[in-house]
């Protein structure tokens, strides 16, 4: 059976399949092993041809004279240049006499964060002076490829230490850290032209968005040396949440001073162009809780400005204003609240005109006058023209833009040239809360955008005036139960209808004296008469 035809068949077929085997394996063996020789002699060229370079140079340097090797590296270095294609732009951390740290290094740096954290593979991990995010930048001799418009760019990060050895208490004193930018050099214009103002604006853009904003203040207070007069300005981290969504207010109105606010913001070519100082006053007005102060800090966070808190109280004169309004930075809000309180403005400019001419008249005649005179001025308050020159005087142009804020109680109060427009560009007018404003109120705090409680909330808002921050205090939640949000609308309610009771009474007060005057009025004639004739009398000495 074994010496059947299959059975040989089989075997035959077997034979032929390891024979292939075994040949396929000697070939592959043979294969590799040509490999490694190529291999092997590659590097034992590579050995030959530096050992070669070496000697050539080494003869180089012994051999020809000094003048001759500067020489020759001068052209060499020519000679690739015109065969190396790129061109490299180094930009240093100092710059200028004064070593003043360059605007550009660190528009770069911030620029280069945002691409390093997606590109590069060594990183440095570093936190934003003042703030608290962490910042992450390419670390030194790294380098990563950034593509703009098509044209592709090469950044590296770098820094050189001087060779010769100084002693420092600071170990990288003398660190010099620079950017180094490489590109073809058919792009140069490219380059030079869009792409590094490019780079400069997001850098820039970066800054501003990562910087900590601050909350400064010139009101009194004790400092390390003593008791702080309002002359400098201190500051704090500015984290007020507010935000115009959560502002309780007609939702067109918040749109408008947000497009106003934008325009403003992005205004500089259109300021220039006009010949005005790129600044905006605006004036919030309304009773006591309607939201001023938190609209100023919704503006505020709506575009990433600082806020200057000016007391006027605490500044002396109008010098001190001026020096506080040159300190104060570009992207910044500058309020004054409460300005009718702040200063007795209404008509002092006429009486502080009035008084300083008289006091020129008696300059001079005597010495002893004057100069108690000047100790009085050394006390005396801001003036009205001193505010008016604060706000649109020659001083109002220094720096950036800059928002101007005044908050009233008592808009009537105020002297009309202080609120014109052109000085309080913007009016607006912060009232009770209505049922607009009630909604955004009980979306913040209670969480809901509608309840079968709000038809007779509406109803109550309109006939009662109550500032947003009474409703927003009866909205407060006292647990976390969900049925407590129709107690607190509840709890609304009835205090809606206890203030329009309440404001019922007052009006019914207020008709009472009116009533008794117009019955009185017949009397009043009758004595009026009488004082009539009592002048006549006087006057003429005639009796009737
Ligand atoms: N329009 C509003 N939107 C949201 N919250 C408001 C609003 N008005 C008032 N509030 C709330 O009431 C509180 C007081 O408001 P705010 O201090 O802004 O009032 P104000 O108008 O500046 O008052 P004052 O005239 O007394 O300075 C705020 O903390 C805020 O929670
Ligand atoms: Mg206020």
């Amino acid at each position: 059976m074994r010496s059947s035809p299959l059975y040989l068949q089989k075997l035959g077929k077997c034979i032929d399949h390891k024979i292939s085997v075994i040949s396929r394996g000697r070939k592959g063996r043979e294969r590799q092993r040509s490999k490694m020789m190529m291999k092997g002699e590659f590097w034992s060229n590579l050995g030959s041809t530096m050992a070669a370079i070496m000697f050539a140079y080494a003869m180089f340097r012994q051999y020809l004279p000094p003048q001759l090797q500067d020489y020759m590296f001068r052209y060499g270095k020519k000679l690739s240049n015109l065969f190396y294609p790129y061109i490299h732009v180094t930009f240093d951390e100092y710059t200028g006499e004064r070593m003043k740290k360059s605007e550009a290094f660190s528009a770069i740096q911030n620029y280069l964060s945002d691409k390093s954290s997606a590109n590069a593979k060594r990183l440095k991990a570093d936190v934003v002076k003042d703030s608290q995010s962490l910042v992450l930048s390419m670390d030194y001799n790294e380098e990563i490829t950034d593509e703009f418009d098509g044209v592709k760019l090469w950044w590296s990060a770098n820094r050189s230490t001087p060779k010769t050895q100084q002693f420092s208490f600071y170990p990288a004193a003398d660190e010099k850290r620079y950017y180094v930018l490489k590109f073809h050099k058919r792009d140069r214009e490219f380059v030079t032209g869009t792409y590094l103002k490019h780079v400069m604006k997001q850098g820039k853009a970066i800054a501003a968005d990562n910087r900590q904003r601050k909350l400064y203040s010139n009101g009194g207070g004790q400092g390390s040396y003593g008791p702080r007069n309002g002359t400098t300005w201190t500051h704090v981290a500015f984290e007020h949440p507010a935000t115009f969504d959560t502002l309780a207010m007609d939702e067109k109105k918040k749109n408008v001073i947000k497009k106003d606010l934008l325009k403003f913001s992005k205004g500089k070519d259109y300021y220039a162009k006009i010949g005005k100082a790129w600044k905006r006053g605006y004036l919030l007005y309304g009773p006591p809780g309607t939201g001023k102060s938190t609209m100023v800090a919704a503006m505020a966070n709506f575009l990433n400005y600082d806020v200057y808190d000016l007391e006027l109280t605490t500044v002396k004169n109008n010098v001190e204003l001026r020096r506080l309004l040159i300190e104060t930075s570009n992207k910044s809000i500058i309020v004054i609240e409460d300005i009718d309180c702040s200063l007795d403005l209404t008509g002092q400019r006429e009486g502080k005109k009035k008084k300083k001419k008289d006091d020129k008249s008696e300059e001079g005649s005597d010495p002893i006058s004057s100069m108690s005179q000047n100790e009085e001025k050394k006390e005396s308050e801001v003036t009205l023209s001193g505010l008016l020159n604060f706000i649109d005087g020659i001083w109002s142009a220094c720096g950036g833009e800059r928002i101007i804020v005044f908050t009233t109680n008592h808009v009537e109060k105020l002297d009309p040239a202080l609120i014109r427009r052109g000085r309080m560009d913007k009016h607006i007018e912060m009232s009770y809360c209505r049922f607009e404003a009630f909604k955004v109120l009980a979306k913040n705090y209670l969480d809901i955008d509608s309840h079968p409680l709000f038809g007779e909330i509406e109803r109550l808002l309109e006939e009662t005036d109550m500032t947003p921050a009474d409703v927003a205090e009866n909205l407060m939640l006292k647990s976390d139960d969900d049925e407590e949000d129709e107690a607190c609308l509840k709890c609304l309610i009835e205090a809606l209808e206890a203030g329009k009771e309440e404001a019922r009474k007052k009006a019914e007060e207020e008709e009472k004296p009116k009533e008794e005057s117009e019955q009185e009025q017949p009397v009043e004639e009758v004595v009026t008469e009488d004082v009539k004739s009592a002048k006549e009398v006087k006057e003429n000495g005639v009796i009737h």
